[in-house]
């Protein structure tokens, strides 16, 4: 049994393709985290949680049904920095706990956390390295407003603007994948992979 599994966070700002990169190394086996998920799940199931975000930013914060008030949390948290300090206060901490507990019951060489925001959080600092999913913005803008039809470019920018940027990104991580059209996207997935068997094992 593996007590101890390597961690590996994978990132990049909004549709840049970590969820897509993260499907890759999940069909090599590899046993995914995923933070913006698992952090909406929390959210609805964790009775202290929820009352904690429920005191911070009223009743509405859920629907009637218990469910996350997804749309009203967005529309008070993107654009206000001092409403994302507090959902991030809250949140983070509890996915911080759920991930430590999910990662020492996996048995992998490695596992992977994928996030949006693991240098914004600091909890890059939890895991042993980091690979950074890069597309340039332009790429990436039009990418979400195909998947998600209820975005608009203007609502992009002011989560894009609460992200790293990613040439920051980048400097402070141990591999980058890019996710341009010119580039095969399994290649570089198993050349990283193969890396990290390595590292796992030692
Ligand atoms: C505001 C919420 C309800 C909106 O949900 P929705 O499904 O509409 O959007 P989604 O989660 O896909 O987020 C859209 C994009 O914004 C990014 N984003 C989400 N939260 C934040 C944040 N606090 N700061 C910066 N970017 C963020 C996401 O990573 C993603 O790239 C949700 O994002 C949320 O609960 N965010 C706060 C908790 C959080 O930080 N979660 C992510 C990290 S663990
Ligand atoms: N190389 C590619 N070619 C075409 N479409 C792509 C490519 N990579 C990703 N996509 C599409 O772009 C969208 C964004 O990708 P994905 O959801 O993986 O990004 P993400 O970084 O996880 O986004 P978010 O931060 O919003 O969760 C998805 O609809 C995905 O199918």
């Amino acid at each position: 049994m593996n007590s101890k599994p390597f961690l590996i966070g994978i990132t990049g700002g909004i549709g840049s393709g970590k969820t897509t990169v993260a499907k890759i190394f999940s069909i090599l086996g590899i046993p995914i985290y995923y933070a913006d998920d698992r952090a909406k799940w929390l959210m609805s199931k964790d009775t202290a949680l929820k009352n904690q975000i429920q005191n911070a930013f009223g009743i509405n914060s859920y629907n009637e049904d218990g469910s996350l008030n997804r749309e009203f949390i967005a529309s008070n948290v993107f654009g206000n920095k001092e409403n994302t300090k507090t959902i991030n206060s809250l949140v983070h901490p509890a996915v911080k706990s759920d991930f430590e507990l999910w990662a020492k019951s996996q048995e992998s060489p490695y596992v992977l956390k994928e996030a949006a925001l693991l240098f914004e959080t600091g909890s890059y600092k939890d895991l042993d390295k980091i690979i950074t999913v890069s597309s340039p913005l332009r790429v990436r803008v039009n990418r979400v407003l195909l998947r998600d039809p209820h975005r608009n470019e203007e609502q992009l920018n002011t989560i894009i603007d609460q992200q790293m940027p990613e040439e920051e990104k980048i400097h402070l991580s141990d591999y980058v994948i890019k996710n341009i059209d010119n580039k095969l996207l399994i290649p570089q997935v198993l050349k990283i992979h193969d890396k990290l068997l390595l590292l796992g094992k030692k």
